[in-house]
């Protein structure tokens, strides 16, 4: 008990803190960096709908060289038509199935050197364990974190020898659920989970290169693709997400993009995904001596209120369990 009180005592010296922020502006690794975007090519996957298309958008309009990859050719094409009308600039359009390596490989070596790269293709359904199909787990894994390793391995070679001598970017659009597990989310949140080891590992191969990777965590967020999960989610999946809020697809492209500028290893979009961040941050590199100083002084608060998040959510689950068995 003295000894707590003791080390708590020692942050209203100022000379603890401030030695310690000190410390932290001098170690935290990689460097901070910023990511220009005007002027260079910008390569989307999923850039055909949602987040995706708003990124393009974003992108378009800061003065990029934009390509979209998606399957279908018809979306594709409409979106290529709604960039140009609201913009000016004209989208070059690749349609591939990201599980696919060599049409992924074919689009990308057509498309010429990414300075930044976003894999942001994604499928989700919400659906307990014992009523997924093992086609359609494997399904979201491929998609969400196989085809993310067949984009990133086709886009590579070429960006680590890029002319553009300016930093690159890869960035991964996960999940909230990539960093807590959610009830309905077995299979995607494996998928999400799994991007942040390739996250982490890519990180310190490609640093050298001058390559920085970021990984985006959105909450719900109004797209088509949420328009139709919505249909079929069990309602404690609903209930949990909404811990979180909802975003709109506007809103969540503008912080993502706003992350990639500035270099950010995670980006989280609204307040909740902030707390979020902090309690699941483990590992992970941290550019900001202020941030990480944040992470630090707040790791033992940060998990009482996660436990208390918990809390609810059993209640929650609990409660819908009962009157379902009735
Ligand atoms: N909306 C949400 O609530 C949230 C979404 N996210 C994540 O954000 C990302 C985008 O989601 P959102 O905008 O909602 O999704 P949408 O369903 O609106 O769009 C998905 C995009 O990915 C493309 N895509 C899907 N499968 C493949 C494939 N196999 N190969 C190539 N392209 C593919 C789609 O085009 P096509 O079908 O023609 O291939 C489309 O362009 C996903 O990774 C998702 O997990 C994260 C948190 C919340
Ligand atoms: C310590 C403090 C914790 C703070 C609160 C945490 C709240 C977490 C809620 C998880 C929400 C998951 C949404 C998934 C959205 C998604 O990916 C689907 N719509 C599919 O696209």
């Amino acid at each position: 008990m003295a000894a707590i009180s003791t080390f708590f005592l020692l942050f209203l010296i100022p000379i603890v803190p401030l030695s310690i922020l000190a410390i932290l502006a001098l170690i935290v690794r990689p460097r901070p960096i910023k990511i220009p975007i005007k002027s260079r090519h910008v390569f989307i996957t999923g850039g055909s709908s949602g987040i995706g298309l708003a990124l393009a958008h974003r992108a378009a309009a800061e003065g990029a060289r934009v390509s979209i990859l998606a399957r279908s050719a018809g979306k594709l094409e409409e979106a290529k038509k709604e960039i140009q009308l609201a913009t000016g600039v004209e989208v070059a359009t690749f349609s591939a199935d990201v599980r696919d390596y060599d049409a992924v490989s074919k689009a990308i070596d057509e498309s010429g050197p990414i300075d930044v790269l976003i894999v942001n293709q994604g499928v989700f359904t919400a659906k307990e364990l014992v009523k997924h199909s093992p086609e359609d787990v494997k399904f979201t894994i491929d998609v969400n974190l196989v085809g993310s390793f067949n984009v990133i391995k086709a886009a590579l070679p070429a960006m680590k020898v890029r002319k553009d001598r300016g930093p690159a970017s890869i960035s991964l659009v996960s999940s909230q659920a990539g960093q807590v597990g959610v009830y309905g989310y077995a299979a995607y949140s494996a998928s999400k989970f799994g991007l942040q080891g390739l996250a982490q590992a890519l990180q310190q191969e490609v640093i050298a290169d001058d390559i920085h990777v970021t990984l985006i965590f959105p909450p719900d967020t109004n797209t088509p693709g949420f328009e139709e999960e919505q249909k079929s989610r069990p309602e404690v999946t609903a209930i949990i997400a909404a811990s979180s809020g909802s975003m709109e697809t506007e809103e969540v492209a503008r912080k993502a993009m706003d992350g990639i500028k500035a270099g950010k290893f995670t980006v989280s979009c609204n307040f909740e995904g902030f707390l979020l961040s902090l309690a699941t941050t483990g590992m992970s590199p941290q550019r900001s001596f202020w941030l990480a100083f944040l992470e630090v002084i707040t790791a033992g608060p940060i998990r009482l209120i996660a436990l208390f998040f918990q809390w609810d959510w059993y209640k929650a689950i609990e409660k819908w369990s009962k009157t379902k068995t009735k």
